[in-house]
């Protein structure tokens, strides 16, 4: 099966360029389980994107990390409130960006802050701005770091988690790839390592059968599971975008990926067609 996607993306991609491609990393990814931010694992991932900038490709990378760094840096235990999830996401957003600002800028890197709500990327003037944005911040070669305006995004304007945002990101600025690094490195047939469960290495078509495989976060900080990363490959490959699901603990597996390997799970791009309520 992995052998097949390897020749079929090589077919359809040829040598796999993938010229603008966006990058989601959760919070388990970037976040050790005590709230402070996991710096090796930061770092790793930071000397990758700036060597695919440096390639000349168009980078956008979707952080989560907020509400846990937030939580981190005060020893909040209580994260299921809204009001204090909204003042954690406003503490630990600026010590991400610190944190991600310092990394790139080691290796000479511009990188940009876009906080977004659903209703900027909905709204016709809001969405044409965004997406102005960074255009422009891709012309000056710099790379957007974007994460929900957690501190504003009330219910009826909420994503709720990144895996959506970074669908509808990759959507906006008609990516090629986007790429999930999560704690979890694809799709599991069931709750992962449990006896009798297996990694799927290719979903070419986001069936019923594939939606009921896919559960909540089981971890502290997570929000959507795999839930959500099915959604967000729903809306991806909807829009003719290949995804591929792979393990945040090792971002150099980013290159294999845009080799035409298969270190995760692929998400095969579809022909065009219409999300309800994402257009
Ligand atoms: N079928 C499945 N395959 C893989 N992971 C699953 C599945 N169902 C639920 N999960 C859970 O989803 C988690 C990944 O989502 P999440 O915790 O939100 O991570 P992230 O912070 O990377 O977004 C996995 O650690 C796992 O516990
Ligand atoms: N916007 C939130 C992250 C929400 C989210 O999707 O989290 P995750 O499941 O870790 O990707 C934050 O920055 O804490």
């Amino acid at each position: 099966m992995g052998e097949e996607h390897n020749k079929q993306t090589r077919n359809v991609f040829g040598n796999s360029t993938y010229n603008s491609i966006v990058f989601k990393v959760g919070t388990t990814t970037l976040v050790h389980d005590n709230g402070k931010l996991n710096i090796a694992r930061m770092e790793k991932l930071v000397r990758v994107l700036a060597d695919l900038k440096n390639q000349g490709k168009n980078v956008v990378l979707v952080t989560s990390g907020a509400i846990g760094v937030g939580a981190g840096k005060l020893g909040i235990k209580n994260k299921k409130d809204v009001k204090i999830k909204q003042a954690l996401a406003a503490v630990g957003q600026g010590i991400l960006m610190q944190f991600y600002e310092k990394l790139f800028s080691e290796y000479n890197s511009t990188v940009a802050q876009i906080l977004l709500t659903r209703e900027d990327i909905e709204k016709g003037s809001r969405r044409q701005n965004a997406l102005n944005t960074i255009r422009t911040l891709f012309d000056f070669d710099i790379i957007p770091i974007i994460n929900e305006n957690d501190t504003v995004a009330v219910e009826e304007i909420v994503f709720g988690d990144n895996d959506t945002l970074s669908a509808v990101v990759a959507r906006l600025i008609g990516a090629d790839l986007l790429i999930l690094l999560s704690d979890i490195d694809g799709l599991y047939t069931g709750t992962p390592f449990e006896e009798g469960t297996s990694k799927i290495p290719v979903v070419e078509h986001i069936t019923p059968e594939i939606e009921a495989l896919a559960g909540e976060s089981c971890t502290e900080f997570g929000t959507g599971g795999m839930k959500s990363k099915i959604l967000a490959a729903k809306i991806a490959t909807g829009a003719g975008i290949a995804m591929a699901i792979i393990d945040g603990a090792n971002p150099e597996l980013i290159y294999d990926v845009l080799e035409g390997k298969n270190p995760g799970t692929f998400f095969t791009p579809q022909k065009k067609y219409n999300v309800i309520g994402l257009s």
